[in-house]
C-alpha cells in the first residue's frame, strides 16, 4: 500500500510511524515545548533518527474546551517552522488542522497530507480538500453529540457509519480514493467503553481498504486506566500502539518515536512469523 503526495510517495507495507511536533501552547503533555524554531527542529531530526517516517505539525489544541483560535493565528505559529522543516529534512510532513485557509497556505510550501481531525466538516473543508488534491485523513470526530440512545449504542456502527459518510461525500466531488486515509478517531466524543471496543476490534475498518491511522498516544484513555500523567503513560501507550500494530493498521501517530519503533520492530518480526492457518 503507497500513497502519493508531492512527486513522492510513501511506502506503508510496513507500519509507519507519524512523529508529533505540538506547536500548541497548552497541550496535555508537551504543550510550548518545541514552539521556538531551535527546540522544534532539533526534536524532528531526533524522531526522524529514531524511525518516524511523517512529522505531523499541529497549531490548534484539540482538547476539550480549548480556545479556538484563528486562521491567522494557526499559520503564524506552524508556517516559519513549517517552511524550515520543509527545507532541511526529506521527511513526509503532515499538518494537523481543519480550518480551508490553513490547508491551502500548507499546501503551497510542499506539505504531504493533511490531518484533519474534524474530518472536512468545517465549512469549505471538504472543497479545498479536492482543490489542494493532497492525502487526507478522515478521523472519527462527530461536530455534534451522539450518544442519543444508550441502550442501543454501538461505537463500531457508529465509527463505520461516519467513515463511510464522509468517505462518500469525499467521492461525490471527485476526490481520489487513493488520497484518502481513515482514523477511528479515540478520545473523540468517546468514553472508555468506546475506546476499548474500538481498540479491541480495530480490524472492522478493514472492509474500506484505505490505510488505517491511529492516535493513541498520551490520551485520557491510557492514563485514566494506569492512574499516572500522560507523560508518565509510556508503557501504556506501547500497549496500545503493539495491540493496533497487530491488527495491521498503517500508520501510529505517537509522541514517544523510539520507543515505538522498537516496538513495531518486535511486531514486524511476529507478523512475519505468524501462521494464518492457526488463526
Ligand atoms: N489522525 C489523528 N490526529 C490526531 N490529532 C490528535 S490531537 C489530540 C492528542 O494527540 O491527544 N489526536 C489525533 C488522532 O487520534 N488521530
Amino acid at each position: 500500500m503507497k500513497i502519493y503526495s508531492q512527486k513522492s510517495f510513501l511506502d506503508l507495507t510496513h507500519i509507519a510511524i507519524m512523529g508529533i511536533l505540538n506547536l500548541t501552547p497548552d497541550s496535555f503533555s508537551d504543550g510550548n515545548k518545541y514552539n521556538t524554531l531551535s527546540k522544534a527542529l532539533t526534536h524532528t531530526k531526533k524522531m526522524i533518527k529514531d524511525g518516524a517516517k511523517i512529522i505531523d505539525i499541529g497549531g490548534e489544541s484539540s482538547r476539550p474546551g480549548a480556545k479556538n483560535i484563528t486562521a491567522e493565528e494557526e499559520l503564524e505559529r506552524i508556517m516559519p517552522i513549517l517552511e524550515a522543516i520543509i527545507k532541511r529534512f526529506d521527511i513526509w510532513i503532515s499538518v494537523d488542522t481543519s480550518k480551508p485557509e490553513v490547508m491551502k497556505e500548507v499546501k503551497k510550501v510542499g506539505v504531504h497530507m493533511i490531518n484533519d481531525v474534524r474530518a472536512l466538516q468545517l465549512p469549505g473543508a471538504l472543497n479545498t480538500a479536492y482543490n489542494i488534491n493532497l492525502p487526507i485523513c478522515l478521523t472519527h470526530n462527530p461536530l455534534k453529540n451522539i450518544r442519543k440512545n444508550f441502550k442501543k449504542y454501538d461505537i463500531l456502527r457508529e465509527v463505520d457509519c461516519f467513515l463511510q459518510k464522509k468517505i462518500s461525500k469525499c467521492k461525490s466531488i471527485g476526490i481520489k480514493m487513493q488520497n484518502i486515509l481513515i482514523d477511528p478517531g479515540f478520545g473523540f466524543q468517546k468514553n472508555h467503553v468506546d475506546n476499548y471496543q474500538l481498540l479491541a476490534n480495530l480490524t472492522f475498518l478493514k472492509h474500506f481498504k484505505l490505510p488505517i491511522l491511529v492516535g493513541i498516544s498520551r490520551k485520557t484513555m491510557i492514563s485514566q486506566i494506569l492512574k499516572k500523567t500522560p507523560i508518565q503513560c509510556l508503557s501504556g501507550n506501547l500497549s496500545c500502539i503493539v495491540i493496533a500494530a497487530m491488527q495491521n493498521v498503517q500508520i501510529v501517530r505517537v509522541h514517544d518515536v523510539k520507543e515505538t519503533s522498537q516496538a513495531i520492530k518486535i511486531v514486524e518480526m511476529i507478523k512475519y512469523y505468524k501462521k494464518d492457518e492457526y488463526n
